[in-house]
């Protein structure tokens, strides 16, 4: 599991080390230096991996007016002594009075950004940390880049550290300090892969983290499986509503979900269309208890009355996976909804927050936080990335994310099945998104091509199989 932190939560954990900073000057009383160069020597180390063999390289530094360019200058003087050549250009005139010293004595050279454009080995981007405000690189300075590989300190500059918009400088690799922060989990694209180094920060005190990403393993360590003393009953029943004259497929489609991530059993609830039960001979139409309900999916134009009657029955007997086109606010408000989990994809979660999708699309995670707290249910929002918030907790779940692949019509609806199944087994909403979500994707990163999601799902089994294997 990968956990990421806020600025706030950063700059606290530092200032427990070294106090608060001066409101003047920006310096702290207890800074001796020690957390930068521990950050700097985990750079450089980072670097010469990167380099090998290193002696005789050439690396530039972008180095900016702040702390993050007191990094790229420390770690420069580190290079410098593996026989690295290094120059530094300090974009706004000055650099890290110390780190510049350490670096010049050690052989280092200053440069313009004319000096930019010499061949290298590798960039250094030090311009800006998580001091940096959003924004696009210097025109010039991208183009002194070109295709030289770019290692990022702490984040890539001009990308925000607690966003999940895109924007800054592009690192093939990024080295940060003390703990990840958002745009890490948000923007791999921008960041490339992430190296940790510990500096001694202790962030559990500052409280939760912003953001979680699970990992497979996870996933397979929280699977609920069956014991032996299980029967079908205690394994969960779902009850499934999905599916309309002009979404026929729909009911399939979740059916698929919930068979092949293991309910107990399934109750086919919507509009009978009993020839597709020829397929799931284990569906049953019998009514009764069910230990979770999926409603929503392919539902198309449904009488408002008849929805809402269905719904509110159905959140107060049992958690629900609401999907689709239950995901109306005027259907919603008013329900229990605390032990539920809403499946909402960008465009339906703009809708139920009555925001542009392209508010949605440009901070995900808050808007999904938002959605959590409005309707008081668990929330996973869908897309390439996904976001489960669950009401009341700061911290945010990235499920174990997967290949574009899965985007196409069909893939929520065995999705919300997958989760259906999940929430029947007793696990709380936020646990049956992650592992649901999870699982669709893990299967298609080991199925890639053009499945179609009733076939995807038909892998589930076997993608749990391995992870489990593996516990
Ligand atoms: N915290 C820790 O635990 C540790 C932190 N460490 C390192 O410190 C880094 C944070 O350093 P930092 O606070 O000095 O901020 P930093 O990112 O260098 O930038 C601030 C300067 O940039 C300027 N500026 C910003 N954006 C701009 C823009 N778009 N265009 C132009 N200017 C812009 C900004 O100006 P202002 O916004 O104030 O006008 C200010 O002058 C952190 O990322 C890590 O690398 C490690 O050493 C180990 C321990
Ligand atoms: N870029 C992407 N990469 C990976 N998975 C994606 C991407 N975009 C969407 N998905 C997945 O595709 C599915 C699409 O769901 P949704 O838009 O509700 O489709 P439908 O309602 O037609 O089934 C979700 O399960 C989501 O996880
Ligand atoms: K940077």
């Amino acid at each position: 599991m990968k956990t990421a932190w806020t600025v706030d939560q950063i700059r606290r954990a530092e200032a427990t080390i070294m106090g608060e900073p001066d409101p003047q000057t920006g310096v702290a009383p207890g800074d001796d230096g020690t957390l930068m160069r521990r950050a700097a020597a985990g750079l450089a180390a980072a670097v010469l991996r990167e380099l090998r063999p290193a002696s005789g390289r050439t690396v530039h530094l972008l180095v900016g007016p702040g702390n993050n360019g007191g990094d790229a200058l420390w770690a420069g003087a580190f290079l410098r002594r593996c026989n690295v050549r290094v120059r530094a250009h300090l974009l706004t005139g000055r650099g890290h009075e110390a780190g510049l010293a350490a670096l010049l004595r050690a052989g280092g050279t200053v440069t313009d950004v004319e000096g930019l454009h010499q061949p290298c080995d590798l960039v250094i981007d030090g311009l800006f940390g998580i001091g940096g405000r959003a924004g696009e690189p210097d025109r010039a300075i991208a183009e002194a880049i070109g295709d030289t590989p770019v290692v990022a300190v702490d984040v890539p500059s001009g990308l925000a550290s607690d966003s999940c918009a895109p924007s800054g400088l592009r690192a093939d690799l990024t080295v940060t300090f003390g703990g990840h922060k958002i745009a890490h989990l948000t923007q791999p694209d921008r960041c490339g892969p992430t190296e940790l180094v510990e500096i001694g920060l202790d962030l559990d005190a500052t409280g939760p983290p912003a953001l979680r990403q699970w990992e497979a393993a996870d996933v397979a360590a929280a699977w609920p499986v069956p014991t032996r003393h299980d029967h079908k009953y205690t394994r969960g029943v779902v009850g499934i509503d999905a599916g309309s004259a002009a979404y026929p497929g729909a009911a399939r489609l979740a059916l698929a979900g919930a068979l092949n991530t293991g309910a107990g059993m399934i109750r086919h609830l919507g509009d009978a269309d009993v020839s597709l039960l020829a397929e799931f001979p284990s569906v049953v139409l019998a009514e009764g208890r069910c230990q979770a309900f999926l409603a929503g999916s392919g539902w198309g134009d449904r009488d408002t009355r008849a929805a809402r009657a269905r719904l509110t029955e159905w959140t107060d007997t049992a958690p629900c996976v609401l999907d689709a086109d239950a995901l109306r606010p005027d259907l919603l408000d008013g329900l229990d909804l605390s032990d539920s989990l809403l499946t909402p994809h960008a465009g339906e979660l703009a809708r139920m927050l009555g925001v542009e999708r392209s508010e949605v699309e440009a901070e995900p995670m808050d808007a999904a936080r938002r959605a959590a707290d409005r309707f008081g249910a668990t929330i996973l929002l869908k897309g390439g990335l996904q976001y489960v918030a669950t009401p009341g907790e700061t911290t945010v779940q990235m499920p174990v994310p997967g290949p574009a692949w899965t985007a196409r019509a069909g893939s929520g609806d065995t999705l919300a099945g997958a989760c259906a199944a999940l929430l029947a087994t007793g696990v709380d909403a936020t646990l049956a998104a992650v592992l649901g979500a999870s699982l669709q994707a893990l299967t298609a990163a080991d199925h890639p091509g053009p499945r179609p999601p009733e076939r995807l799902a038909e892998r589930f089994p076997d993608t749990l199989a391995a992870l489990l294997a593996e516990r």
